[in-house]
């Protein structure tokens, strides 16, 4: 588990973590959410002891990075994939990293084995794609079988099918049993990515939950409906408190549930050719948690450009 107790950093006037308070459970994939400079980094940075608090803690199953007697084994960390000497094989690179943290070399053909680099493992890893740099960086965060694992954003810049292996590798190691703490800036890639998710903005926390009562707190829910015998279908609706919205040949209802719209439109005959409960997206929650926050739309643009990029 891990847990931030007001934890707080500051660089000069700048208040990059600010009274963070949460928790990370084990079994379940963490998405630690925020735009760029909301304090992910940082934050990540004084779980690992590489940067301190100005105030507050944050700890690693009850102690400080610094109390662990191996942190390797405790705690593993994808901060930044190209971390590694380029003219070092991946092999030689883990095998440095297993000398000096006291773990034994054998592991090192283990973890290349779990993250799919065997077959280059003895390959320079300085001419490695930045799929392969973060499998590297994955390989090293797993060297001490650790119980938590931090990845700040680990998908960044990543081709689909790298994203696809990362959000399916999260999910082992969460189901595993390990704390899964993963930093992101892409919503729509964390809302499938994570099952709780921790969200930032400007150093502070916005909200923790989990994704589906996240979505659902801060989006409403509407059933599309489709039918050939709409002006009934509405007759029909008129005397209930649904709210009803044209949308091309559909019409979106909210204040019902589908079952409630089926039942009626079969008590009163009415034809459907379509009744779709609409889920709202972690994009449309994210904005209406922040919705007066100038940054975070500009962010958020930015984000969807991106994801879209991504996507093509
Ligand atoms: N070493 C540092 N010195 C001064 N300011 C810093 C330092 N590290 C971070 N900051 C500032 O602290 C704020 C939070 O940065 P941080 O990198 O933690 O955010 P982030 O959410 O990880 O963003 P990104 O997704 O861009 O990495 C930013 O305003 C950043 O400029």
């Amino acid at each position: 588990m891990i847990e931030a107790r007001g934890l707080t950093k500051r660089y000069g006037k700048t208040l990059a973590v600010n009274d963070l308070s949460f928790t990370v459970q084990p079994g379940r994939v963490t998405g630690f959410l925020g735009p760029n400079g909301a304090g992910k980094s940082t934050t990540m940075r004084m779980m690992l002891g590489l940067d301190n608090p100005t105030s507050g803690v944050a700890l690693i199953d009850g102690k400080h990075y610094r109390e662990l007697h191996h942190p390797l084994r405790k705690i593993g960390a994808l901060l930044d994939a190209k971390w590694v000497h380029p003219n070092r094989s991946a092999h030689a690179h883990l095998r440095w990293m297993a000398v000096s943290n006291k773990i034994p070399v054998r592991r090192v053909d283990e973890v290349l084995e779990l993250v799919g680099l065997t077959a280059v493992a003895k390959k320079r890893a300085g001419g490695f794609s930045l799929g392969m740099s973060q499998r590297l960086g994955i390989a090293g965060a797993l060297l001490g079988d650790p119980e938590v694992l931090l990845f700040d954003e680990p998908v960044n810049g990543l081709d689909p099918e790298g994203i696809l292996w990362i959000r399916k590798f999260m999910h082992r190691l969460a189901e595993e049993g390990r704390t899964v703490l993963v930093s992101s800036h892409l919503l729509s890639e964390m809302s499938l990515t994570a099952q709780e998710l921790i969200v930032i903005g400007r150093g502070k926390l916005i909200a923790q939950s989990s994704t589906e009562d996240f979505i659902h707190a801060a989006t409403e829910n509407t059933v599309k409906v489709r039918s050939p015998q709409v002006s009934k279908l509405r007759d029909v609706l008129a005397g209930t408190n649904a709210h009803l919205r044209d949308d091309a040949d559909a019409l979106i209802v909210s204040g019902l549930d589908a079952a409630q719209i089926g039942e009626m439109a079969a008590a009163n005959q009415v034809v459907l050719h379509e009744l779709s409960p609409q889920r709202g997206s972690l994009e449309e929650a994210f904005m209406q948690l922040t919705g007066d926050s100038v940054e975070y739309h500009t962010d958020l643009a930015q984000t969807v450009d991106q994801l879209v990029d991504v996507n093509r």
